[in-house]
């Protein structure tokens, strides 16, 4: 198996720019592409992004909207938004003369195919290795190099190790795996599943009902996680357990931010990214088409589209009938 000495990051966001600094201190070569010509120019000179901001980013990270450059990396790793990871490895293939490595570092289903971020890169550059990495991880955390332990999961174990080993460092711990379905139904549902507890919290409900709340999530997260056949360390792991707990329990969380501001009745921070909001009607469709229940999930997807009102939802929730806990 090849070394992976160069590292592309492609989508200059928050993450990305969390991702290229994780890369540069394993000691990787690093490109960071902007899909913005003046944006890329910008954050090069300045070594500042404004969706990052009080990071400085390291002058050996090359910051650049080349995207033939940075397809020539050893491997890359996709930091856009869910919805868009497929128009970005579009992009990508055309230029990728080799079986490369690509990291989908994003959290989400897609919407219409009910496809998980592996599968996306799989159909749009079929000659790549697809991998995910996800677990308890804020941006901001990460690229000031506090400590941050993930999984990273690809078919093959070995390539899922040299993985491991090119982004590892004293500071962020990837661990490795075969179950790249478990790692990514872990990151999609507990988006959704923080929007909830977030509401929860803003409508003053009690530290009770936020564990409860917690709790009942990661029931249906381990329902549909079973269903679709992720193995019970993986959900109990980083990716699963780990990232809900994260994400369920922190003002840092975008995503509980947004649960926040509906609960209270506020209107929700504008211009930022809350992955939930877009994978809730899709888990829901999913897990109906698995017979699995998310009453959860489906409270918050029908808060999002109106079809419900906060207060409705909390009693639906509360009034379902009696049952074993499982
Ligand atoms: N922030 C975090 O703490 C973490 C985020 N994630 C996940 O990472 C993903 C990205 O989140 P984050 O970086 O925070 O989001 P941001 O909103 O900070 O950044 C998104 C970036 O993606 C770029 N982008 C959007 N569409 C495209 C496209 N079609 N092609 C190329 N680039 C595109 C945007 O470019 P432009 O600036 O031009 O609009 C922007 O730079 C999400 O799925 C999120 O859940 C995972 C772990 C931690
Ligand atoms: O995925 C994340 C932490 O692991 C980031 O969470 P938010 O997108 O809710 O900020």
């Amino acid at each position: 198996m090849p070394a992976f000495n160069s590292v592309a990051v492609i989508g200059a966001g928050a993450w990305g720019t969390a991702l290229a600094a994780v890369a540069a201190r394993a000691g990787r070569s690093v490109t960071l592409w902007a899909r913005n010509v003046e944006h890329a120019a910008r954050i090069a000179s300045t070594r500042d992004n404004p969706r990052l901001p009080g990071v400085r980013i390291a002058p050996e990270i090359v910051v650049t909207s080349d995207l033939a450059k940075s397809a020539r990396a050893d491997m890359l790793l996709i930091a856009t938004p869910a919805q868009h990871l497929r128009g970005a490895v579009n992009m990508l293939a055309s230029h990728l003369t080799r079986p490369v490595p690509i990291v989908a570092c994003a959290k989400g289903i897609e919407h219409g195919t009910h496809k998980f971020m592996t599968d996306v890169i799989a159909e749009a550059a079929p000659h790549a290795q697809p991998a995910i990495l996800s677990g308890p991880s804020f941006a901001d955390d990460v690229a000031r190099g506090l400590p941050t332990a993930v999984t990273l999961a690809a078919k093959d174990e070995a390539l899922a190790s040299n993985l491991v080993q090119a982004l590892g460092s004293p500071t962020f711990r990837p661990y490795h795996s075969t179950d790249i379905r478990g790692v990514e139904i872990g990151g999609a549902a507990k988006n959704v599943l923080a929007i909830a507890v977030g509401i929860a919290v803003g409508r003053k409900l009690g530290a009770s009902a936020q564990a409860a709340l917690t709790t009942r999530g990661f029931a249906e997260l381990t329902r549909l996680g079973r269903a679709l056949g992720a193995r019970s360390e993986t959900i109990t792991g980083l990716s699963g357990l780990g990232d809900l707990i994260l994400t369920c329990s922190s003002l840092q969380s975008r995503n509980f931010a947004l649960g926040l501001a509906l609960g209270r009745g506020e209107q929700p921070p504008a211009g930022r990214l809350a992955e939930g909001e877009f994978t809730a009607p899709v888990l829901i469709e999913l897990a109906a088409s698995q017979n699995v229940e998310m009453p959860v999930s489906e409270a918050v997807a029908s808060i999002l589209s109106g079809r419900s009102t906060i207060d409705a939802a909390i009693s639906g929730l509360m009034t379902r009938p009696f049952k074993a806990e499982e």
